[in-house]
């Protein structure tokens, strides 16, 4: 199996200014338009001449209302820190990279950051159409955030590719006493939809390495589009990561599931 070489992540703070009417853009943007939508695969060539190694590439963007805690998750997963205090609003779109390796396979998330303000709809509209996953969440102590899934979900299959893998996430229930969405409310909501869900907290990690790393197995149908990339024992990884899934959300898969994804 070739490797490839993983372009560092693009911190928002260190992106120069680019084209206009598009948000916070420069270098993360840049990086987003390369030709590099969908799996890559071992033919093409190396994307850059630093950064870690990477087998395959996966584009993920975190979508759902303002303040719902998108960047938080990111720079959760990403730095394993929580960006407590004041809450800056992202502006237009910004990304970050990370390499995972699931089993003996290195995966590089892309992680496409979208700001939840109604303004910065159109700029996030054109990146949902080479996006392979969607992060979708809601803020269980807002219920006009969960309310709001309907549309998003409406959205997402308005502009993103047919086959695109979303997971629901109801994220924030560290905060028990200001809990306005119950459990059971999220897990009908995904199952209605047929999406995976768990619920998550930015601010105590839980389950948000898992998130990430369980979008790469709900979609059984990439996997049979690339099998070369895909070992048996990767197989059987990703099974066993669908297993963690399930009992985190307790969101089983069943023959009725009709939404977006093979979940
Ligand atoms: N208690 C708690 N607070 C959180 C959590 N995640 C985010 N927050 C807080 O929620 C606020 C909004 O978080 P952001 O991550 O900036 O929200 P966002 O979804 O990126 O918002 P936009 O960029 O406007 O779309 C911040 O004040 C965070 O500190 C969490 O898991 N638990
Ligand atoms: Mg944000």
């Amino acid at each position: 199996m070739s490797r490839k070489k993983a372009v560092k992540g693009k911190g928002s703070s260190k992106s120069p200014k680019a084209s206009p009417g598009s948000g916070r853009t420069g270098k993360g943007l840049a990086a987003a338009a390369a030709p590099s939508s969908g799996l890559v695969y071992p033919s093409r060539p190396s994307i850059s001449n630093s950064g870690e190694f990477y087998d395959i590439a996966f584009k993920v963007m975190l979508v759902g209302d303002s303040g719902v805690g998108k960047t938080c998750l990111l720079v959760r997963f990403k730095d394993g820190a929580f960006l407590a205090g004041s809450f800056i609003s992202t502006v237009g779109i910004d990304f970050r990279n990370k390499v995972m390796s699931i089993d003996a396979v290195k995966v590089k998330l892309q992680i496409w950051d979208t700001a939840g303000q109604e303004r910065f709809r159109s700029v996030t509209h054109a990146y949902y159409r080479d996006a392979n996953a969607l992060l979708l969440l809601y803020d269980v102590t807002n219920k006009a955030s969960f309310d709001n899934i309907r549309a998003w979900l409406t959205e997402i299959h308005e502009y993103a590719q047919q086959d695109v893998v979303v997971m629901l996430l109801g994220n924030k229930v560290d905060s028990t006493h200001d809990r306005m969405v119950k459990r059971e409310e999220g897990e009908k909501l995904a199952k209605e939809f047929g999406v995976p869900f768990m619920e998550t907290s930015a601010k105590s990690g839980l389950n948000v390495e898992l998130a990430f790393t369980a979008l790469q197995c709900c979609s059984p149908s990439r996997l049979r589009r690339s099998p070369e990339h895909w070992s048996n024992r990767l197989v059987e990884h990703l099974q066993h990561l669908r297993a963690l899934v399930q009992q985190a959300g307790r969101t089983s898969p069943t023959s009725q599931s009709t939404g977006p994804t093979d979940w």
